[in-house]
């Protein structure tokens, strides 16, 4: 039998499917859909070669079909390839040309989670301006692409106060579930923000600095008690705050501190966060994980995480508020109240089990990121650790407002919140609105994935002279070593910047005082600095590698 006319429907349907389907919308929400929908077609087009076109035998009529699908994936990828790379509005742009074809030519350079990394290298080799994806699953109406922007203005155009951008879709990632933080929607992000920056004002903030205190001094026994062994940082501040997370949040002792256990809710989070990773700018490859593979044991961690938060929200509502120890999690309670009427209970309830899934991640990871590179650059740097004593010899420990007023102690933390960012190393798209945007002296089209790398910015050179150095004065004795404070943003800017930021410092400012105090802070024998950096992993949140410190105590 003939099969060109075949073929040639075959080439016919591939060719549509990009041009009028996935060339428009978004479909990262839909694989389950198109899954379904692919099947479909097939069994339609098996049922016509066998009865209605009466291909001699069924297993003719399968093999025709394989012909078919061939043919029409062939015609989709080459029509897609070749609209990306000369059709497109960012043609024009300079990056890699694999790049451009498909979305997983990224994924595949940063399976090692080295984003930063590989961005840097981009930056180097085409400028400023690097087209670095292609639309894939995730095309919006306008069907946009992904620009790289490396500059110091780059945060305020995408986040500043009157930014007209959107969030990327990526800001999906926790469908069904969703969050002031993880939506898109613009309004529900300003109202639903309320309640985070509520539950950290002033007066919340007195209630939470005692138990962050009492905590601090904690972690310092949990360190007492390695003696002169080497003490694995990521393992005590994974510890210190995950317990700071369970208090603020929850009111809840997890009691890690003191039990030195590595709770599975930890390595969850963790493997969650390695899942998304690499795949942070391709989204859909979760979503299609979360559907086909999810005994797959990343995903596993996904859900696993996912459980840990809401079996800890449910443990919070049965137990009611504690006046005497207010939480976070009683404003995202109050919030789920007032919104009856507004939407669905189940939408509610989604909405609840995001916000506490989000204050989870940000609140205890980012922190977590932030102490051991603080630990590292104090072992590194003794003389700056002997300046924080110095400053820190006359006031009380205990005192955060104190704490907040030093100048050496926040330039060594400023400093180190630059050169090893813990949130947003890389991520944080968004999309330019019907306007574009204007970067520099080139125009950014409309419905563009736009993304500013933090770690890169934070260390260009025409914005912090000497920029892979440590200087914690250019904070403030050497002014002259900040040339564009725009390009400082560790916690965003704008109406998205983070609403942990008090907490964080006060978290940092009091760990590092207190270790200060207690300890001489050393790297243990045999171990390699360097280690740090080199297994430094961009997984959402920075994943700095290993540190290992001797902490000697001090004479008091
Ligand atoms: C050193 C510690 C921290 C750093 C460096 C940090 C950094 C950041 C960054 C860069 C963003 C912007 C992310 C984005 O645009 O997607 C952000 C947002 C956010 N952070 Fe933090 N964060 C830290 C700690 C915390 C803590 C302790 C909490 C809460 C308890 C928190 C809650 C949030 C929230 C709710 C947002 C989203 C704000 C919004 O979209 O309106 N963060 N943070």
């Amino acid at each position: 039998m003939d099969y060109h006319v075949h073929i040639i429907v075959a080439v016919f349907v591939g060719l549509l499917a990009h041009n009028a389907i996935f060339i428009r919308g978004e479909w990262h929400m839909h694989i389950l859909q198109i899954l379904v929908g692919v099947c479909l077609v097939n069994v339609i087009a098996l049922y016509s070669l066998y009865r209605v076109v009466r291909v001699p035998s069924f297993s003719e009529a399968l093999g025709a079909l394989f012909y078919m699908d061939i043919a029409c994936l062939t015609a989709l990828f080459s029509s897609m390839t070749v609209y990306r790379l000369f059709f497109h509005k960012l043609s024009g742009f300079p990056g890699p040309k694999l790049a451009a074809v498909t979305k997983l030519w990224h994924v595949w350079k940063i399976r090692k989670s080295t984003n930063y990394l590989l961005l840097q290298e981009l930056n180097g080799e085409y400028g400023d301006i690097i087209r670095t994806g292609s639309p894939d699953f995730t095309l919006n109406t306008a069907g946009p692409n992904e620009l790289t922007l490396v500059g110091p203005s780059a945060f305020n155009l995408l986040d500043g106060w009157g930014n007209t951008t959107t969030r990327d879709v990526w800001y999906d990632l926790l469908r069904p579930r969703y969050s002031a933080v993880f939506c898109r929607d613009k309004k529900l992000h300003k109202e639903g923000r309320k309640a985070w920056v509520n539950s950290m004002t002033g007066q919340a903030m007195n209630a939470f600095y005692p138990r962050v205190a009492a905590l601090s001094h904690s972690l310092s026994s949990c360190i007492r008690s390695h003696g002169t062994r080497p003490v694995d940082v990521d393992d005590v501040m994974s510890w210190f705050s995950f317990d700071v997370m369970g208090d603020v949040l929850f009111g809840e002792d997890f009691n890690l501190l003191r039990s030195q256990i590595m709770d599975p809710a930890i390595k969850h989070r963790d493997g969650a966060l390695a899942l998304v990773g690499p795949i942070s700018d391709a989204i859909w490859i979760a979503h299609l994980a979360f559907l086909l593979v999810p005994f797959l044991n990343p995903v596993q961690d996904w859900l696993g995480m996912v459980k840990f938060c809401e079996d800890r929200l449910a443990a919070r509502i049965q137990r009611g508020e504690n006046e005497k120890k207010p939480d976070m999690a009683q404003y995202f309670l109050d919030e789920h109240q007032s919104l009856d009427g507004t939407m669905s209970l189940r939408d509610r309830d989604l909405y609840l089990a995001g916000n506490i899934i989000t204050a989870v991640v940000a609140g205890s990871d980012t922190t977590r990121a932030a102490l051991i590179a603080t630990c590292w650059f104090l072992a590194k740097y003794p003389e700056h650790a002997d300046a924080i004593r110095a400053e820190t010899r006359d006031v009380d420990g205990d005192d955060f407002a104190t704490l907040a007023s030093l100048p050496h102690l926040n330039g060594f933390i400023n400093e180190s919140l630059r050169l090893m960012p813990p949130a947003g190393m890389t991520g944080t798209a968004r999309i330019t609105g019907p306007q574009g945007m204007q970067f520099e002296n080139t125009y950014i089209p409309p419905f563009t994935k736009v993304t500013a790398p933090r770690y890169g910015i934070m260390r260009l050179e025409s914005a912090f002279p000497r920029p892979d150095e440590f200087i914690p004065e250019r904070w403030y004795s050497q002014p002259e070593l900040v040339l564009d404070r725009r390009a400082f943003t560790p916690f965003s800017v704008g109406p998205r910047q983070c609403t942990g930021k008090t907490l964080a410092y006060a978290e940092l400012r009091h760990v590092a005082t207190l270790l200060l105090r207690h300890y001489d802070i050393e790297f243990a024998d045999g171990y390699d600095p360097e280690t740090m950096w080199r297994d430094l992993k961009d997984q959402v949140t920075a994943q700095p590698g290993k540190v290992l410190c001797v902490f000697k105590p001090r004479e008091q």
